[in-house]
């Protein structure tokens, strides 16, 4: 029937049924491709899902490129957003759909659709995602972007009251922060973990301590040196498995958050429960993949398809 299934948000699982229904294969084959070149590339797209949902909502804002008197002052100029990478694939996936539909696929939806293939294509789930967010035309400064983007030293009260905010009880919270199991930590966002008069380096495994000190001299933070040395977020950082969750409760974890989830009594019943048990992990990462993919979207007449990804026009 025409009948279309839709959200709370509006949103549909069918939304391209019929003007482009070949929507996900197209995005999932572009990104085998683009993985295989890069295996790093999944982790990029996989954060660039938060920061873009983070800040004014799932509405593609994060592309848009600054350009003539606001360069420096966009989202994407913000220190938050350091290590933020991959926004053109985006833009090479939006090239091959406007051949193949043209102006029906939202920026938005290609963000959420990518983020989705860098899971599963990475061995984590396939997570089912409704689709028909729009893009918005408006540009948020470098300010609204450091104001909600979390800083690198957020603690589990501050990350339990960004995801309660997007409905997720505990349990989804600790799921969705084990996107960290994909990619790396730049150094300029550990140092401050050396840092003994506050509480960052709180369940540090000594040994690891050593590793991250070795890897991360004490270089300053705002030193190239510290920003072009990384280390992996987990054990396996090209695989999405739950070894993430075994190093935070070894304090392995590279963040404050990724060794404090493992510590404090609310959070680590489900790091030791998602260590033991994948398909929980998995099932609890999906239901919050949703709910974070589906934040203040705009949808309807309340956006619109841009043409062009990283451009409003
Ligand atoms: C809310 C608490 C969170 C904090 C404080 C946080 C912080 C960070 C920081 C500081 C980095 C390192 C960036 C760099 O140095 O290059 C990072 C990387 C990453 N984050 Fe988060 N994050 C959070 C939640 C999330 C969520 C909800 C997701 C996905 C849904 C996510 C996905 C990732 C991924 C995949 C990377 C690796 C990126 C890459 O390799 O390029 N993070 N995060
Ligand atoms: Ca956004
Ligand atoms: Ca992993």
């Amino acid at each position: 029937d025409d009948q279309m299934e839709t959200n709370n948000q509006g949103l549909s699982y069918n939304y391209y049924e019929k003007t482009c229904p070949k929507v996900e294969e197209i995005v999932r084959s572009s990104l085998s491709s683009m993985f295989i070149l890069d295996p790093s590339s999944p982790a990029a797209l996989l954060r660039l899902m938060f920061h873009d949902c983070q800040v004014q909502g799932c509405d593609a804002s994060i592309l848009i490129e600054p350009s003539g008197d606001n360069h420096q002052f966009t989202e994407i100029d913000s220190v938050k957003n350091f290590g933020i990478r991959k926004r053109d694939l985006i833009g090479v996936i939006k090239t091959s759909l406007e051949t193949e539909c043209p102006k029906q696929v939202s920026c938005s939806d290609i963000i959420i659709l990518a983020a989705r293939e860098a899971v599963s294509l990475t061995g984590g789930p396939l997570i089912p995602v409704p689709l028909g967010r729009k893009d918005t035309l408006s540009t948020p400064s470098k300010h609204v972007a450091d104001s909600h983007l979390p800083p690198s030293t957020a603690d589990v009260d501050s990350i339990l009251s960004l995801f309660d905010g997007k409905g997720m009880t505990i349990e989804e919270s600790v799921a969705i922060m084990g996107s960290h199991t994909l990619g790396v930590t730049h150094c300029n966002n550990v140092l401050s973990r050396f840092d003994n008069a506050n509480a960052t380096s709180e369940n540090m495994d000594p040994h690891f301590q050593t590793f991250l000190r070795v890897v991360c001299p004490e270089f300053s933070p705002s030193s190239k040196a510290a920003e072009a040395t990384f280390v992996p977020n987990d054990q396996t950082s090209l695989i999405f498995d739950t070894a993430y969750y075994d190093d935070a409760i070894a304090g392995r974890g590279n963040l404050r958050i990724d060794s404090e989830i493992g510590a404090d009594p609310r959070t680590r019943p489900f790091v030791e429960a998602f260590a033991a048990d994948q398909n929980r992990f998995f099932n609890a990462f999906s239901s919050a993949f949703v709910k974070l993919s589906s934040y203040k979207v705009l949808t309807g007449s309340d956006g619109v398809v841009r043409s062009v990804c990283d451009k409003v026009d």
